[in-house]
């Protein structure tokens, strides 16, 4: 079914040599070969993205959503197929990707709704008044795209952050035609999306040039892709190296443009003393399912957890080891991968004042052992690697001396995608007064509950300061991620019959602001 070719608008064409696709299981090559994409197809994609753009960008809001929904349809329709694939290529089981291809699906359908719903246009008109001194103008303002989006797709989601993930859909949403750079771990599984999407594109009359997908294992290939003149937004969800590159090259242009990178993150989790001292078993054997679930390999993993030196914390500390022994080693996505989690592990086991606190079941190069490490706070403050994000089934307790360690602690660390209370009402006092700290050092705080696992909703936010994101005013997840891929427009004194529709006078928009007041349309 797989022909290994690339996707340039509409047209499937070979590279510049080949790469092979791995079993992340067994290491074993997976046919067929995959052409490595060339500068010409990024050329030719950008172009094409470029045209199609003015097609695309200006379709009525309805034909959009139909192409978003006709899209998840096309990907729902490749069924088993793509699960296996991208099974075989991630290691990951399938109870897991069939979830994913679910959130994939369930996330261009949300976005489909969100673009016919419009309030992201964020509608405004000021009414002229010519009896100011001096004459007020009449102003009226909408969102439009900022136009061709490159999206780099994210090894660990090899479906929800990938070819038709969150930074596609949302960039589809907000009427910007899309180049993807398809993460080499996964080819075959980007092909069957790629040609899903494609479908949907000819089948809705679009533009070839709305989508392309072009794979390679090359740093030149996503490099050209930044460095395209044609090229207006850059989503990126990997390494923090590779996400900082990329910022430099788009900072370096002649034109810079915005690159959302989503980096790095190890996203601190408190246990209120009250709480542990009720729940320390408990809360032992969910942070272990948290932590090794998908072998770690997420970006919300709980890679630390501060508590309060005491009895309960060393009750805590016994629980978890005996949770740890019973988690079974799991495959990691690609070599590189596991052999980065393997050093990151022995980096973290040599630091001063790290004590290893239990591992998980061995198992073959290719898996990743859970590890958890325990340090006391002034250690941990003492040395900035302590926070160093390692991508795999590991973390470390934080032993604090009391709360106002653990504020310090959580004042020192880097941004982060979110942060996580564990309490009960008796903590509620001292953690109103964390709570100021962790809303500057993150995008979503959690109560009682575990990072991993984010829901794709309207109030989601997966972001937060450097380095968790490059640009924490934004998010990667949930229907706000449109607006990372639009800008206002403001049009002076048009006449009516040349202001875009939903802008002129009978237009009835949902919700406007005019003249500063919020209208809904019952009020029109
Ligand atoms: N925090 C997170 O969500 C994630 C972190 N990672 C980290 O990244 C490491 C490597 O995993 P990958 O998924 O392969 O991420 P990566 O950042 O190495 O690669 C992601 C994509 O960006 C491209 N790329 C990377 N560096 C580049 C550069 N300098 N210039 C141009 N293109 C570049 C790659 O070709 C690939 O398509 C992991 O060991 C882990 O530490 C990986 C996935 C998610
Ligand atoms: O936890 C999730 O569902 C999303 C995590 C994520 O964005 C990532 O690991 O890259």
């Amino acid at each position: 079914m797989l022909t290994g070719k690339n996707l340039v608008a509409g047209e499937w064409r070979n590279g510049d040599g080949t790469f092979t696709a791995v079993d992340a299981a067994s290491g074993d090559a997976l046919g067929p070969d995959f052409a490595e994409a060339t500068k010409q197809d990024v050329a030719d994609a950008c172009a094409a993205a470029a045209e199609a753009q003015k097609v695309f960008g200006a379709l009525p809001l309805a034909e959009r959503a139909k192409f978003l929904r006709l899209a998840a349809d096309k990907i729902d329709a490749l069924g088993d197929d793509l699960t296996r694939r991208a099974m075989a290529e991630s290691g990951l089981p399938e109870a897991r990707l069939t979830g994913e291809r679910g959130r994939t699906v369930g996330q261009l359908r949300l976005f489909a709704e969100e673009v016919e719903d419009g309030g992201w246009q964020d509608l405004r008109i000021d009414h002229a008044d010519p009896s100011r001194t001096p004459p007020k103008p009449d102003l009226r303002m909408r969102k439009i795209p900022v136009g061709p989006v490159a999206v780099f797709g994210a090894s660990n989601f090899p479906l929800a952050f990938s070819v038709a993930g969150g930074d596609t859909a949302s960039a589809f949403a907000a009427g910007c035609c899309v180049v993807v750079k398809g993460h080499p771990a996964h080819p075959g599984t980007s092909e069957l999306v790629a040609g899903a999407i494609a479908e949907a594109v000819s089948e809705c009359g679009l533009p070839a040039g709305t989508f392309s997908v072009l794979s390679g294992t090359d740093y030149a290939l996503g490099e050209a892709l930044v460095s395209d003149p044609r090229i207006a937004a850059v989503g990126f969800t990997g390494s923090r190296a590779g996400g900082l590159a990329l910022m430099k090259r788009a900072a370096e242009r002649e034109v810079p443009i915005p690159v959302y990178a989503e980096m790095s993150s190890i996203n601190p989790v408190v246990l209120m003393p009250g709480k542990l001292e009720q729940s320390a078993e408990e809360l032992a054997s969910a942070y272990v399912g948290s932590l090794s679930l998908g072998a770690g390999q997420f970006c919300t993993n709980p890679g630390i957890l501060l508590t309060v030196e005491s009895e309960a914390t060393s009750r805590f500390l016994v629980a978890v080891k005996d949770a740890l022994g019973a988690v079974p080693a799991q495959t990691m996505l690609t070599s590189g991968i596991s052999d980065a989690y393997r050093s990151g592990i022995e980096t973290l086991g040599g630091l001063s004042g790290a004590e290893l606190v239990g591992v998980g079941e061995e198992g073959s190069s290719a898996c990743g052992r859970a590890h958890v490490y325990t340090a006391t706070g002034s250690d941990f403050l003492a040395d900035p690697a302590f926070e160093q994000e390692i991508f795999g089934p590991s973390s470390i307790v934080v032993r604090c001396k009391d709360l106002r360690e653990v504020a310090q602690v959580l004042d020192e660390l880097e941004g982060q995608l979110t942060t996580t209370l564990h309490m009960i009402e008796a903590d509620y006092d001292d953690a109103a007064k964390l709570l100021p700290i962790l809303e500057q050092r993150a995008g979503r705080i959690i109560a009682n509950a575990w990072p991993t696992g984010v829901d794709v909703t309207h109030a989601m936010v997966h972001g937060g300061p450097f380095p968790a994101t490059s640009d924490g005013r934004s998010t990667s997840v949930g229907t706000l991620a449109i607006g990372r891929f639009l800008r206002p427009v403001s049009y002076q004194d048009l006449p009516s019959v040349l202001l875009p529709q939903r802008l002129r006078d009978d237009a009835r928009p949902k919700l406007s602001r005019i003249n500063g007041e919020w209208r809904a349309l019952s009020d029109t």
